[in-house]
């Protein structure tokens, strides 16, 4: 970011020059206080990261990031309050004042969140667009960019969008790109009759060297940073749900920012039914959203929701019907993707950021026990019958 920043009036005066942020800095104290705070060493980072921002975040963002910085190095604002026609002097100081007692290390990590959601809203020079048609960099997924929009469709239409090892790998690669291309918007959605039916039981028949244990190991390690790729997307996700989703990706449509359904689609999550646990975060995210006993009814009850009775319990944002889902959808997003990029990826860390931290943890807890769930008997009874049921057919 240049040092001088281009300001409309009577904002043209607020300069945020390099020289007094470094001083600044330079005259503070850090510490690290543990896992939910930013160490100095990511504070520090951030700094120099701000000043590789190519474009002019605002002066509304500006003086958040000046108030983040003031609170993370110096503490709650008390110095005198600046006269009435000081106008940029008063801005700052109204906007430390505003931080109130947010401690120095809320500050800090707060800081950081911000810095690194501008960094990823924006695109890397050599990054740029992914251009329509970057579908061959990916054996089961099409991506394409257009109309400020990056979509991610599941392309196994033959197999209902089943989850490969190998589909896991690919969306969280397109997930990083997206994040990072030029687009406003990120879409999910399927190719064919179902959005998606969740893990694909074949994962668990493939047992490597190190036997099952190695397997159900590598397979949570995997699902670990599926599951992060979403809770740290850096701008606004959307899910469009073209029909059947069930398991995983249904309980990660708690982590999507707007969620529109066919009234053809259908969501279930029958982990009991596959002596299985919940995963995606919904242990937290579906409780929260839509209440412990009808989390319950289909987390541990295996519960099918109609797309409306979704809608009811808080997990789809709209039903449209079959007939004009897509025209209806696809018009309203390219609507949306005219909005400024940066303020929406900065509005979405503001409604997420608060959780990350308490969602990388309850991931992490998924991953544990679902570790073991697969190595249990009930487990392996359940995709046994799966397979078994499909020979008799
Ligand atoms: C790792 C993180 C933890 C995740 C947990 C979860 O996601 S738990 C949730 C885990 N998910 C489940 O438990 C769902 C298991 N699947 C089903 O219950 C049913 O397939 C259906 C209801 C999705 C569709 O029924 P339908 O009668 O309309 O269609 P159809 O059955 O004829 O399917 C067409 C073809 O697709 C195949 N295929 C589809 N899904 C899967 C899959 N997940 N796996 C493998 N294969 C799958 C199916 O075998 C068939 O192959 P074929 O014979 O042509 O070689």
């Amino acid at each position: 970011m240049a040092t001088v920043l281009k300001l409309l009036p009577p904002w043209r005066f607020v300069r945020f020059s390099r020289a007094t942020q470094v001083t600044s800095v330079l005259s503070v104290q850090l510490h690290t206080t543990g896992a939910m705070t930013a160490t100095v060493e990511e504070f520090n980072q951030a700094k120099v990261k701000l000043g590789t921002l190519r474009s002019d975040p605002g002066n509304e963002v500006k003086l958040k990031i000046y108030a983040l910085f003031k609170q993370a190095t110096q503490g709650p604002c008390n110095t005198p309050k600046p006269g009435m026609l000081d106008f940029v002097n008063k801005a700052k100081w109204d906007a430390w004042k505003s931080l109130g007692s947010v401690s120095q290390e809320e500050a800090r990590k707060q800081y950081v969140e911000l810095i690194s959601s501008l960094v990823a809203a924006e695109a890397p020079a050599d990054v740029g667009a992914q251009p329509t048609g970057s579908a061959a960099t990916f054996q089961t997924l099409q991506v394409t960019t257009e109309d400020n929009i990056t979509t991610i469709r599941l392309d196994r239409p033959q197999k209902k969008n089943a989850i490969t090892v190998e589909m896991y790998n690919e969306l969280i690669e397109a997930l990083e790109l997206a994040g990072k291309d030029d687009s406003v918007i990120t879409v999910i959605t399927g190719n064919g009759d179902y959005y998606c039916s969740g893990n694909d039981l074949n994962n668990f028949t493939k047992i490597p060297e190190g036997g099952i244990e190695k397997m159900a190991k590598d397979a949570g390690e995997l699902l670990r940073r599926y599951v992060k790729a979403y809770i740290d997307f850096p701008k606004p996700l959307i899910a469009v749900v073209n029909g059947p989703a069930v398991g995983v990706s249904v309980t990660l449509l708690g982590l999507f920012d707007v969620v529109y359904a066919t009234e053809k689609a259908t969501f279930h999550t029958p982990f009991s039914q596959l002596g299985q646990s919940p995963e995606g975060c919904s242990s937290y995210t579906f409780p929260k959203m839509m209440g412990a006993a009808k989390a319950s009814e289909m987390l541990l009850f295996n519960k099918k929701l109609t797309a409306t009775q979704a809608r009811e319990q808080g997990l789809v944002t709209e039903v449209f019907p079959d007939t004009s889902f897509q025209s209806e959808v696809w018009a309203r997003l390219k609507a949306y993707a005219k909005l400024p990029r940066n303020s929406l990826a900065l509005s979405k860390q503001l409604i997420r950021g608060m959780e990350r931290e308490r969602l990388h943890t309850v991931n992490d807890q998924e991953v544990e026990r679902l570790v073991e769930r697969w190595l249990s008997d009930e487990c392996m009874q359940a995709i046994m019958s799966f397979f078994q049921a499909k020979a008799k057919l």
